[in-house]
C-alpha cells in the first residue's frame, strides 16, 4: 500500500467512526490551550476491531519500516497507551508509557512499565499530533531516563508548522499514518462537511492559535 493510500484509508476510517468532530460555536479547548471548532478523538477507533488493527498494523509496519531495529515501544499517555501497547506486542517488544509529569504517590515513576537501559533504542507512539508539545515532553524524560529515542509515529498530524519546526529543534523525526490534508479531502469527497463549516476550518486554519480567543 502507498503512503497516499494508507493516508486516505485511516483517515477515511476515522470519519466513519465519527472520530472527527465539528463544532464551531462551542469549541474544542486542546492540550496546548487553543481553541479549534475541530477534534479528532482517535480513542474511538479503540472500540472497532478492525479499525483497531488497522491502526495497529500501520503504526507497527511504520516502525519497522523507518527505524528498524528497535529495543523498547513506548506510548505517550494517556492516549498512546493502548495502540503502543498493542504495536509493542505484534512487534514483541518491551513496552513502557510515559507520563506528562512523574506520578505524585507510589514510585514517583514518569515512565511505567519497561526500565530503560542506557543507550537502548526506543520508538515513542502517540495518537495526535497538534503543537507537539505532548510528545516532546515523553521524549525529554525518555532521553533524561538515558534513552536512545530513534524517533516518534503517530496515527495523525495537524501538520502545523509549529509542530515540525518543534520537533527538528529537538532532532526528532516523525512518521504520522494520516493528516489534517488527507482527512478534509476525504471529508470533502464523502460529503461529511458543509461548505459553511469548510469556510470555518479556512478561517481557523489560517491562525490557529488565536482562533476563537
Ligand atoms: O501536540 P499537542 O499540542 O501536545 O496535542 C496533542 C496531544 O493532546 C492530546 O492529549 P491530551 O493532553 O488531551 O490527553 P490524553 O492523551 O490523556 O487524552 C493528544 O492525545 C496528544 O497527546
Ligand atoms: O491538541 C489536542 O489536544 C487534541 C486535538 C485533537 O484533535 N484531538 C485530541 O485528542 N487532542
Amino acid at each position: 500500500m502507498t503512503q497516499r493510500t494508507l493516508a486516505e484509508n485511516v483517515a477515511s476510517m476515522l470519519l466513519e467512526v465519527k472520530a472527527v468532530r465539528l463544532n464551531p460555536d462551542q469549541p474544542f479547548k486542546w492540550a496546548s490551550g487553543w481553541n479549534s471548532p475541530i477534534y479528532c478523538d482517535n480513542r474511538i477507533t479503540l472500540s472497532y476491531p478492525k479499525v483497531r488493527t488497522a491502526i495497529k498494523n500501520g503504526l507497527a509496519s511504520a516502525v519497522q519500516a523507518y527505524f528498524g531495529d528497535v529495543d523498547i515501544i513506548a506510548g505517550v499517555a494517556t492516549a498512546g497507551i493502548a495502540q503502543g501497547a498493542l504495536v509493542a506486542d505484534w512487534l514483541e517488544l518491551p513496552f513502557c508509557y510515559v507520563r506528562p509529569e512523574p506520578k505524585k504517590h507510589g514510585m514517583g515513576n514518569q515512565i511505567e512499565g519497561a526500565s530503560i537501559k542506557p543507550g537502548q533504542k526506543v520508538v515513542l507512539i502517540e495518537d495526535l499530533v497538534s503543537t507537539g508539545g505532548s510528545s516532546l515532553k515523553a521524549v525529554e524524560a525518555l532521553r533524561e531516563a538515558g534513552a536512545n529515542v530513534l524517533g516518534m509515529v503517530a496515527i495523525f498530524t495537524y501538520g502545523f508548522e509549529i509542530a515540525r519546526k518543534n520537533f527538528a529543534d529537538k532532532g526528532l523525526n516523525f512518521y504520522t499514518l494520516s493528516d489534517y490534508e488527507t482527512l478534509i479531502g476525504e471529508a470533502v469527497t464523502k460529503k461529511y462537511v458543509t461548505e459553511s463549516q469548510l469556510i470555518t476550518l479556512q478561517e481557523w486554519r489560517q491562525n490557529p492559535a488565536e482562533w476563537g480567543v
